[in-house]
């Protein structure tokens, strides 16, 4: 992987002076001067349209960002990920959630050490004990099928699993699935209160099997359970997902029951592995199959297509315009699903994890901005909640609309009123209103002795960036692509920066001291 300060560039001075000239340019003048604006910039891939022309942007920005991606050498930092390299340098680890979901007959090297096969075989794992449990031939201590399943776990052994859990809700068969993950002890008394220890099943989920949270509401959930049980049931009721089978079958854990993941899966791109189980659980293998289908699938694109047409690439390199040139600070994520509710509260972690660096791959300080801060909310909810500020605040937000042609229930009215909705909102953010157009509305409704006092208040700027990202229906493999298309971001972005994307220890701090505090109050 090439070692690039990205400000040293060639590009990143062109860029420079090109914002200088354009940087006032509104979206409503590139929109007249090219009534094809639209389809010259989307890119269409599977079932999914990306459709990036209501953002700040020429051919000339373009071209100038994917010489920047040349620049830094992108290609060859995307062949060094895809063929497990340790290119998460600082914890000399391979990077391969990719490999978890490679549908090809391709090997995957780690060490030498073709990764398929094992992965192929927890899968397998994953595949027979998902029906064992869905069709009810799995029994609990009574002699009891399980009805209810409980995911304990934090971070990235939570955030992916219940977001997709949640975003594949019509999907789901009739386990009715729990998360418990804060350390908070009521979240988990919240969750136990009402079940019934017969026909419960307990997931936990720990990559390291060390962390404080999971482990606490593990421990408290066994005591719980062996109020009614003795330890010899434990097997039938608590299985365990981790990278630490010692400290694994310390806790008690049947061998059988340990479902193992590999150092070189992350944490926060975990869903795709064993730490999918839930999913697995609560959709059925079929289903969770399907999610890595899609996400192989665009993998394969970012892959195989010329970075011109890549979506991942376009999308990562028009980010980066607005980071490091307009100085956003922060991205909303909108998806006009309720579905999706949990997506940007998952992406928090994928990204800011990730990307929330301020050293660079060689251990100097970047004197440029890194990873944005990353919110949202499902729309239409969002437009009566947050929107105002995006329509008329004084920061510069662009927005990621997510949205899909059909409903999965099929309500034609309220699927077109939602529709509606969501292609308004990129429209006024990128035209506003002017103040002529105000002027005019006002006197429309005949408000003529209040349009000196109302019309400044009336006035849209306009000229808020947004990509829509229209996609045929949710289904596990449009979700599957829609998660990789993000994780795909991250890594592009982080090349870009020239960060390390895969490690997080600045979430260790906090943890040392925690234990501190709670050894001191001891
Ligand atoms: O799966 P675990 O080892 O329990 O880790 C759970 C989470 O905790 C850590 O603090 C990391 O910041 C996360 O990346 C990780 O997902």
């Amino acid at each position: 992987m090439k070692n690039v300060n990205p400000t040293q560039t060639k590009a990143w001075q062109k860029l420079t002076k090109h914002y200088n000239e354009t940087k006032d340019t509104h979206l409503k003048s590139l929109f007249n001067n090219d009534s094809n604006r639209k389809n010259n910039y989307t890119i269409n891939f599977n079932e999914f349209e990306f459709d990036y022309s209501k953002n700040r942007i020429t051919d000339e920005t373009l071209n100038y960002l994917l010489e920047l991606a040349n620049e830094v050498d992108l290609k060859s930092a995307m062949d060094s990920y895809f063929s497990g390299e340790k290119i998460n340098q600082t914890e000399k680890r391979a990077v391969l959630h990719t490999a978890l979901r490679n549908q090809s007959n391709s090997e995957v090297l780690v060490d030498g050490k073709n990764v398929m096969p094992e992965i192929r075989e927890t899968l397998n794992k994953m595949e027979s004990f998902t029906n064992k449990v869905v069709s009810g031939d799995w029994k609990g201590f009574t002699n009891k099928s399980i009805s209810d399943v409980v995911n304990i776990g934090i971070g990235g052994s939570d955030l992916g699993p219940d977001m997709v859990v949640e975003s594949l809700k019509f999907y789901k068969n009739h386990l009715n699935i729990h998360f418990v993950s804060n350390i908070d002890g009521d979240h988990v008394q919240e969750v136990i209160k009402n079940l019934n220890p017969e026909t419960t099943l307990f997931v936990i989920v720990s990559k390291t099997f060390t962390t404080q949270e999971t482990l606490t509401n593990a421990t408290t959930i066994k005591k719980w359970f062996l109020q009614s049980a003795s330890e010899k049931d434990v097997a039938k009721h608590f299985v365990a997902v981790s990278t630490n089978l010692k400290t694994v079958s310390e806790f008690g854990i049947d061998h059988d029951n340990i479902f193992t993941m590999w150092n070189w899966v992350g944490g926060r791109f975990s869903l795709w592995s064993t730490v999918g189980l839930t999913i697995s659980l609560a959709v059925g293998f079929n289903n969770f199959k399907d999610l890595l289908i899609g996400a192989f699938e665009m993998d394969e694109h970012f892959k195989n297509t010329p970075f011109e047409k890549n979506a991942p690439v376009i999308l990562s390199l028009i980010g980066i315009w607005y980071t490091n040139f307009f100085k956003c600070e922060t991205e909303v994520i909108l998806p006009y699903s309720q579905y999706l509710s949990k997506l940007a509260p998952y992406l928090q972690q994928a990204i800011m994890e990730s990307n929330g660096k301020s050293v660079d791959r060689n251990g100097s300080k970047v004197n440029y901005q890194t990873g944005n801060i990353i919110w949202g909310a499902p729309g239409s909810n969002s437009q009566h909640a947050f929107m105002q500020l995006l329509h008329q605040g004084t920061k510069l937000i662009p927005a990621d609309f997510i949205g899909f042609k059909e409903s999965l229930y099929g309500d034609k009215d309220h699927h077109n009123k939602l529709m509606a909705n969501f292609f308004a909102q990129t429209e006024a953010l990128a035209q506003g209103k002017t103040k002529e157009e105000a002027h005019l509305d006002l006197k429309t409704q005949g408000k003529l002795e209040e349009i000196e006092t109302l019309l400044p208040f009336k006035v849209f700027d306009g000229n808020k960036p947004s990509t829509t990202i229209l996609i045929e229906k949710l289904t596990p493999k449009s979700l599957g692509s829609l998660i990789a298309f993000y994780e795909c971001k991250i890594f592009i972005q982080g090349i870009i920066w020239n960060i390390f994307s895969f490690d997080q220890f600045g979430v260790e701090l906090g943890k040392e001291l925690a234990n501190k505090f709670l050894n001191q109050n001891k």
